[in-house]
């Protein structure tokens, strides 16, 4: 559905050049929700933008739905446009409209006529769950409801692909979740690929199924999400995953522990699927002369399964723990040594 080749975008400034995008290769493919998180200045912006044709490529191809979008103009541009919509963090709704005008405010655009019109806003409104709203003004409305509005604007159109920017950075976390099984259930129903950016690695974990990761303009890490989660490579990605799987007091936690304990070891314990299901912590204290101490735990559910975090700190003998280190690593779980830093 999407695929990038040698993709650059350098921008001229008063300062000189600043390569924004950098080299980037990618492929999307339909039906798929597909992430891209970066720190700010990463360069995620000017990348989806490249994926609608709000930004040209300095070279390389932008292949969107079967056209090459840093050479179609005027008519074509304007066609793909409808098939690749796009909502923002803030909403962008005309605010002297009614969430149903701002709905049928595309269809307008398409010259739908106004029976047809009504209809498919109908259509829309319901399968956003806005019903009852249909005449209140935006500022009328909380946040979660403003996006809805824009999910539905962005849909009016049957578009093919949709690309969200940053769409939940303005919401609270409980209302972020709506938004995000939103977007899931649009997904499963419409056949709609989902391309987003995003900061926060919750929201890859929410609902895409494959992950990349920015940094200074380039792909640094993509993958599967669950892959991802269970072995990140890079440090960003590290950073990125640690956001979902390690509460700060666990990072206070084992570093009391380092401290209180310098014998024996803190390790962390990452596993998924039926790797979860092995009495892994019955074998350790079974069959080594160890104590095995729980610090914290965590299950999180992906789009392609779930994966658990375990902190533990073993103690005993020296030479009984390394055979028990020994063990774990033999077992479908990965492992990490916690050292001070
Ligand atoms: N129109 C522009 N002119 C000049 N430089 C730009 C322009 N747009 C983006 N940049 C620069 O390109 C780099 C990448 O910016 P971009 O907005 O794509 O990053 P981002 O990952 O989306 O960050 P943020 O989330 O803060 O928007 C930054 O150094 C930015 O200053």
């Amino acid at each position: 559905m999407i695929s990038l080749q040698g993709v650059k975008k350098v921008f001229q400034t008063r300062n000189g050049k600043v390569t924004a995008v950098d080299d980037i290769d990618l492929s999307i493919n339909q039906g798929e929700i597909f992430g891209i998180i970066g720190y700010s200045g990463a360069g995620k912006s000017t990348l989806i933008r490249m994926l609608n044709g709000l930004e040209t490529p300095t070279s390389g191809v932008v292949d969107v739905a079967g056209r090459d979008l840093g050479k179609v103009r005027g008519r074509q541009l304007r066609e793909a446009r409808q098939e690749i919509s796009m909502i923002f963090q803030h909403f962008n709704l005309l605010w002297s409209r009614t969430v149903k005008e701002n709905i049928a405010f595309p269809l307008e655009i398409a010259g739908v006529n106004r029976e047809e019109r009504n209809k498919r806003v109908a259509e829309l409104v319901k399968l956003v769950g806005l019903e009852g709203r249909e005449d209140s003004y935006p500022a009328q409305l909380s946040g979660g409801q403003k996006q809805r509005v824009g999910i539905a604007r962005a849909l009016a159109n049957n578009p093919k692909v949709l690309l969200c920017d940053e769409a939940t950075s303005a919401l609270d976390p409980q209302t972020t979740d709506s938004i995000l099984e939103l977007l899931v259930d649009i997904n499963k129903r419409l056949k709609l690929t989902i391309v987003l950016i995003t900061h926060e690695m919750h929201v890859i974990r929410k609902i895409c199924h494959r992950v990349a990761v920015m940094e200074a303009g380039r792909i640094v890490e993509q993958g599967n999400v669950l892959d991802v989660f269970r072995k990140p490579q890079q440090p960003i990605t590290k950073r990125f995953v640690k956001q979902v799987t390690e509460p700060e007091e666990t990072q206070e936690t084992i570093e009391h522990l380092l401290a209180e304990f310098p014998q024996g070891r803190v390790i962390q314990l990452t596993f998924v699927g039926a790797s979860a299901e092995q009495p892994i912590i019955t074998n350790l204290i079974r069959k080594f002369a160890i104590d095995v101490n729980i610090l914290q735990g965590k299950i999180s559910q992906t789009q392609n399964g779930a994966y658990g975090t375990l902190f533990v700190h073993l103690d005993g003998e020296e030479s009984e723990v390394d055979k028990a280190l020994a063990y774990i690593r033999e077992q479908q779980v990965e492992l990490e040594v916690m050292t001070n830093v």
